[in-house]
């Protein structure tokens, strides 16, 4: 498992390029057949890429988890949500299976033993991208459709920022202990995300980039808002964003994220938005 300790904004100031990228950057997330795992120690996230195309694969496959959260199985003391951006596939928790199409979401309940991943179709694999946090108590395992998501359209094509967020796991949708997990969809001729940009000291956030179409990337901005960064994301790459860290993203083309959040709250709205004039 590649472990990611937390990096203070202080430092992360002197940062090289490649040392911002072994710290913030995911790459290479779906390997046939394994499961991909980056465990952060901010707010304690790990994300999952999981591939099944012969096999079915299980949640811990390769991981040693006594070794790595000290349970007995991965979802103990755990609760995940994941999103299917493959073809079409099938996880099963606990001997009940979930069909999930493409950008169908599932949120799994702490105290789940068993999670296995299949692809219905091994020429056209699912992919499944994870996100697990903490949990304290096991609320109800669902599969939520993007039409069951609550929808925000935002921005507008003027400012280059036209977008839709899709709220699945969200306090309007399911309970849950900490998680929440969204999807956000730009519109053609639209390539900019999150921005007016914001931070919040209150839970941290994951980005995953997907749809990017072939020979595009989006670059994903980063770092205290007086104290900008960017890294360069290709299709289907994850940044992980610190609370004191601004996340958004500015595309070649349009494109479609995933966000996850975790920490002390869940209220969506809860974020100290910076004035885009005071970016440096
Ligand atoms: O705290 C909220 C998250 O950063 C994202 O949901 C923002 C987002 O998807 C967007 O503005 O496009
Ligand atoms: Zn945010």
């Amino acid at each position: 498992m590649d472990i990611r300790y937390s990096a203070n904004p202080n430092d992360v100031k002197r940062y090289t390029t490649e040392e911002l990228r072994r710290e913030f950057h995911i790459t290479g997330l779906y390997r046939p057949d394994t499961v991909q795992a980056v465990y952060s120690h901010v707010d304690r996230m790990v994300t999952l890429g999981v591939m099944p195309v012969n096999e079915t694969v299980p949640i811990d496959k390769g991981i040693d988890v006594w070794a790595n959260f000290g349970t007995r199985f991965f979802l103990e003391r755990r609760e995940a949500g994941l999103f299917n951006l493959g073809g079409a596939g099938v996880v099963a928790c606990e001997g009940t299976e979930y069909k999930m199409g493409y950008k169908d979401c599932l949120y799994i309940a702490m105290g789940t033993k068993q999670v296995t991943f299949k692809s219905e179709d091994s020429s056209n694999p699912a992919r499944f991208y994870v996100v697990s946090a903490p949990a304290h108590r096991a609320y109800e395992t669902r599969l939520i459709t993007l039409e069951e998501a609550a929808k925000k359209p935002l921005g507008s094509a003027e400012s280059s920022n036209k977008r839709v967020i899709n709220q699945f796991i969200h306090p309007d949708v399911l309970p849950t202990c900490q998680l929440s997990m969204g999807m956000t969809c730009l519109e053609p001729g639209s390539v900019w995300n999150t921005m007016p940009c914001h931070t919040h000291e209150r839970r941290m956030e994951i980005y995953t980039y997907f749809e990017i179409p072939e020979d595009n990337v989006v670059f994903h901005l980063m770092g205290q808002g007086d104290e900008t960064r960017h890294i360069v994301m290709q299709n289907f790459d994850a940044a992980i964003s610190p609370s004191w860290s601004i996340h958004a993203g500015c595309g070649t083309s349009n494109y479609t994220f995933i966000w996850a959040m975790g920490g002390e709250n869940q209220a969506f709205d809860d974020m100290d938005v910076i004035p885009t004039t005071d970016l440096k």
